[in-house]
């Protein structure tokens, strides 16, 4: 993430009087992150996190977040737990944004993902998708075909500026996918975000999985698809078809894919490729700046979305 709001130390402890998580004894702004605003902070009872939710959050979303972490922990799956204040809640107010508390998961997220890392990550992933089949509450993708048009719609006058050609190379991803869009297949809780940086792991070990702000009911296909956008491509955006393969096989070791979901995943993940380049572009072109602000280049996506339109089967992606 990064820091838009910031927060006095009169204010946090007012706060934290509605917790019982000991007296704090240091807190500090997180630098790392795209969406909503960290803290680290420390107590007399540990770490613990404390985010205060941003623009791309609506506030009546977040028992549907905060829920979905307690559902999936009781399920095995390791992920934050948001803390309860005394009235019960999870959800307050701190510099005049919704706020909460979550435990501190330990771990580190892989710089350079490896091999073994895609497969784990394939493996959870599959796991968190079974893990939710029953939880109750749900929620839209905002960030689906319609939410993608109005990123496009806000940035598509500016988009020659950041690369040569894109307004029309994405008005025809766009005018593929609005045909091509698979909606028959199996749907289900999805993360929606799940970058390397959201994943953690100890040694080689995956301990856990964050940020789960983007979640929501669409096809777990998807959700694959940007698994394989966000740990496959190497820095000069190669697709590695090892790393591919060992994700797509440490997936099926727990949730096998139907045909049509595999015959899906170029489409897949060409929307997925496209979703992260529209919020980057977006964010390039309209979002603040500051220190604790970091950007995300789009061209990484823009190199990403050539890739999937070059692809002419699904083996390129490593499926066996
Ligand atoms: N529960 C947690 N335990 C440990 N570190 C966390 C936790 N949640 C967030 N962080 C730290 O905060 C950073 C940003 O969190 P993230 O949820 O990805 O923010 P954003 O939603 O703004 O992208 C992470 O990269 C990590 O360093
Ligand atoms: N993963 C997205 C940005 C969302 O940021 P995160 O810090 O919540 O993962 C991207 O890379 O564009």
């Amino acid at each position: 993430m990064a820091v838009y709001t910031d927060i006095t130390e009169g204010d946090l402890g007012a706060f934290l009087r509605n917790y019982s998580i000991g007296e704090l004894l240091s807190y500090k702004g997180i630098a790392e992150g795209t969406e909503n605003s960290n803290f680290l902070l420390h107590t007399s009872t540990g770490p613990f996190i404390l985010t205060l939710y941003e623009k791309r959050v609506e506030e009546a979303d977040l028992p549907f977040f905060l829920g979905l972490m307690d559902h999936l922990a009781a399920r095995g799956i390791s992920c934050p737990l948001p803390v309860h204040r005394h009235d019960g809640g999870t959800i307050g107010t701190l510099a005049g944004r919704p706020a909460a508390i979550i435990t501190f998961l330990e771990g580190m997220w892989p710089r350079r993902p490896t091999v073994v890392h895609c497969r784990e990550v394939g493996k959870v992933l599959a796991a968190m998708h079974l893990a939710g089949a029953d939880f109750a509450m749900t929620r839209k993708n905002a960030l689906a075909v319609e939410g993608w048009q109005e990123l496009w719609a806000a940035s598509r006058e500016r988009a020659d500026e950041v690369a040569a050609g894109l307004t029309q190379e994405v008005d025809a991803d766009f005018a593929l996918l609005e045909k091509e869009w698979p909606d028959h297949l199996p749907k289900g809780i999805i993360h929606a975000d799940l970058f390397p940086d959201n994943v953690f792991f100890l040694g080689s070990e995956l301990s856990g999985l964050i940020d789960f702000y983007f979640a929501c009911n669409d096809l777990l296909a998807y959700d694959l698809a940007t698994c394989l956008n966000a740990w496959c491509f190497e820095k000069d955006m190669s697709f590695n078809i090892t790393k591919g393969a060992a994700l797509l096989s440490g997936y099926q070791s727990v949730r096998v894919l139907s045909d049509a979901e595999k015959a899906a995943l170029p489409v897949l993940a060409r929307g997925s490729a496209l979703r992260f380049m529209l919020t980057r572009l977006y964010d390039w072109l309209h979002g603040p700046d500051g220190d604790l602000v970091v950007k995300r280049d789009p061209a990484e996506y823009i190199r990403k979305l050539r890739f999937h339109r070059s692809i002419s089967s699904v083996q390129e992606y490593g499926l066996s």
